[in-house]
């Protein structure tokens, strides 16, 4: 009934090299995001869904029209604000391909339906939509609209949900129509529940039930097929998005290091209006004194490679290169920090050295 949109759903001049990187990249961990990006001229996000929906066949499982994808998916896309230097589409695209990577993991095959790999999917694909670039906490403290609206509870989270479904009741957008009624509302909770678990206040309890999941799935002799209530599935799911989220130390040191710049950049701007309204600098948010190298080795020893560890246990031994990538790169940002220290210390040396030759030259005269 619709005419067929440009493949992947992006007018480019590219096509084939863009082609060519999904055939090859689309499935490996360590794809380069940000080629794709440049290869599908800025909407990586279109590009990345529509590929996977393809390599999937959600397109035929689950009856979407391809222009109906990428009327949706454009909005989407066009609600990511590409002003911000990382919470922006490209973080969106690599958290989808990330999961969509982690999916197939030998181990966890034929444990999630078709439904729950969609919303799975989805899930990443809009988890940040419309983020304005500043955290949760940054949002309560200037009493922002959002706060007010959410109630100072995972308010970005909330806000990238409605925002999401929102954009789905369009009736050129409407990607679920050939659902059911119960299959709509199971994805639709299904997508509530693992994009509000991406709120960094939950990661601690998200972790602790995981370690508590792979300590019973040791003790039940290593099987994970005996998942049948809905909430040690979506504990999984949730995991797993919230992983992907938190796979940028976990990715080859190009691309990791690519993204250790523009987090840092979107945590200054914050940090530079948190100055000028007075308020407290968030941590790791004042551009004068942040230590980039330190802040990446302790993001990465207290929060990304503890849940890395169990993920990895969970899905042994599928998930092991990129729990030896993650240890090789918190390695590199430790030399790197470490020689940042001595060359500080050098400079200090030097200073004292010539204060002292100059107060020695003095006492001369
Ligand atoms: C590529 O590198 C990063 C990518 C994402 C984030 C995110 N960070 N966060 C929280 C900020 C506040 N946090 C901390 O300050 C924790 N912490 C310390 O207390 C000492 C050092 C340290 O990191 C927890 C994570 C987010 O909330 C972002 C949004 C969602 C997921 C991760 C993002 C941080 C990165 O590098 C530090
Ligand atoms: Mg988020
Ligand atoms: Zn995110």
């Amino acid at each position: 009934r619709w005419p067929l949109p440009p493949k992947f759903g992006v007018e480019t001049p590219r096509l084939a090299e863009l082609s060519d990187l999904f055939d090859s990249g689309l499935d490996q961990w360590g794809v380069d995001i940000f080629l794709v990006d440049e290869l599908a001229c800025h909407k990586p996000l279109c590009a990345v869904v529509y590929a996977i929906f393809e390599k999937r066949d959600f397109f035929n499982k689950f009856h979407i029209h391809p222009s109906v994808l990428v009327n949706y998916f454009s909005q989407v896309e066009q609600h990511y604000k590409q002003e911000n230097p990382y919470h922006n589409a490209i973080h969106a695209a690599d958290v989808t391909q990330s999961t969509h990577v982690l999916l197939n993991a030998p181990s966890i095959a034929n444990v999630f339906t078709e439904l729950e790999i969609l919303a799975s999917i989805f899930a990443c694909a809009i988890h940040d939509v419309n983020h304005p670039g500043v955290t949760n906490q940054f949002l309560i403290n200037t009493e922002s609209e959002l706060a007010i609206m959410y109630n100072d509870m995972s308010v970005l989270e909330n806000h990238h949900c409605a925002v999401a479904f929102k954009l789905l009741q369009e009736p050129s957008s409407n990607l679920f129509a050939s659902l059911d009624d119960i299959q709509r509302r199971q994805l639709r909770k299904m997508v509530i529940d693992m994009v509000l678990a991406t709120d960094m206040s939950k990661h601690m309890s998200l972790l602790a039930d995981l370690k508590t999941m792979v300590e019973t799935k040791k003790v039940s002799g290593g099987c994970l097929l005996k998942l049948d209530n809905y909430s040690e599935k979506m504990q999984i799911m949730q995991n797993m998005v919230h992983c992907a989220d938190l796979s940028n130390p976990a990715k080859p040191l190009p691309l990791s290091t690519h993204w250790v710049t523009r987090v840092m950049e979107e945590f200054f701007n914050q940090g530079d209006r948190e100055k000028a309204l007075g308020l407290p600098v968030s941590p790791m948010c004042c551009r004068e004194t942040a230590n980039v190298e330190k802040s990446q080795v302790s993001f990465i020893d207290f929060i990304v490679h503890p849940l890395w560890e169990a993920w990895t246990e969970l899905v042994h031994p599928d998930a092991e290169h990129i729990l030896n990538t993650l240890e090789q790169n918190r390695d590199h940002y430790c030399e790197l920090s470490a020689a940042k220290e001595a060359e500080s210390v050098k400079e200090v040396d030097e200073e004292h050295l010539d204060e002292a030759e100059r107060q020695q030259s003095d006492s001369k005269r």
